[in-house]
């Protein structure tokens, strides 16, 4: 991580056009990528610009997505898109919610995450609800500070032990309804079609692109 006193050697990476992804997580980045590719759009990440991460203090997921992108957008000059998402789990309260990055630990070890996610509900006994949603808010953010936003949502069951190797967090952990296999076993372009970026992300299209 580098401090501001280094950004004009990162902003020479970037050229005119270009969007930053505000996002450190190389998971969603690639698949953010993905996602932008049919419309032309090569963006960088805020990790590739070695742009500092913010504390995300906000209280919702559109909050902190808004905080990420205006953060990157100052700091790169450039039009910034941030996604701030998390599993939520109907019986947890919502948990983790928007502290889904948060409950891998500073290693950010999701296995451990998701054991954590699983004893907890254990703990409330065999008869329990594993109905979960994942939300993804996006937000856009322009140098000038203007903002737009879009919340996705994908429903599902947590399904134990975890399977599959795709995608990243909790992705081994989710089976969408209707479906079977995991979103860690799905075929990335197929969550790409169904998943909760990709239901934030056709609004953010319909809206701006
Ligand atoms: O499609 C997903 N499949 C599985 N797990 C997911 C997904 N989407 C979010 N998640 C979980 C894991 C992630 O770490 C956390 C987001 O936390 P969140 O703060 O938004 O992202 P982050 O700290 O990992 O990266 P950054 O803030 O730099 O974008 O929720
Ligand atoms: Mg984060």
């Amino acid at each position: 991580m580098s401090g501001e006193g280094d950004q004009p050697q990162a902003i020479r990476k970037l050229k005119p056009g270009t969007l930053v992804i505000a996002s450190h997580n190389e998971g969603k980045v690639r698949e953010i990528r993905a996602l932008l590719g049919p419309y032309g759009i090569e963006p960088i990440s805020a990790a590739e610009l070695d742009l500092p991460e913010p504390e995300e203090t906000g209280t919702t997921f559109v909050a902190n997505a808004e905080l990420k992108a205006l953060y990157a957008a100052d700091l790169s000059g450039f039009p910034a898109l941030a996604d701030d998402s998390g599993l939520c789990v109907d019986a947890l309260n919502g948990d983790p919610g928007i502290f889904s990055a948060r409950w891998g630990g500073p290693e950010k070890n999701f296995v451990l995450a998701m054991e954590s996610v699983e004893s907890n509900l254990a703990e409330q006994g065999p008869d329990v609800s594993r109905a979960a949603h994942f939300v993804c808010a996006l937000a856009l953010a322009w140098p000038d500070g203007h903002v737009e936003w879009f919340e996705g949502r994908v429903d599902g069951t947590l399904v134990w032990p975890p399977r599959g190797e795709n995608g990243f967090g909790y992705d081994a952990m989710f089976v969408r309804d209707g479906d079977t296999q995991t979103f860690g076993e799905i075929d990335p372009d197929a969550k790409h079609a169904i998943s909760h970026r990709a239901d934030a992300f056709q609004q953010l299209v319909a809206a701006v692109l």
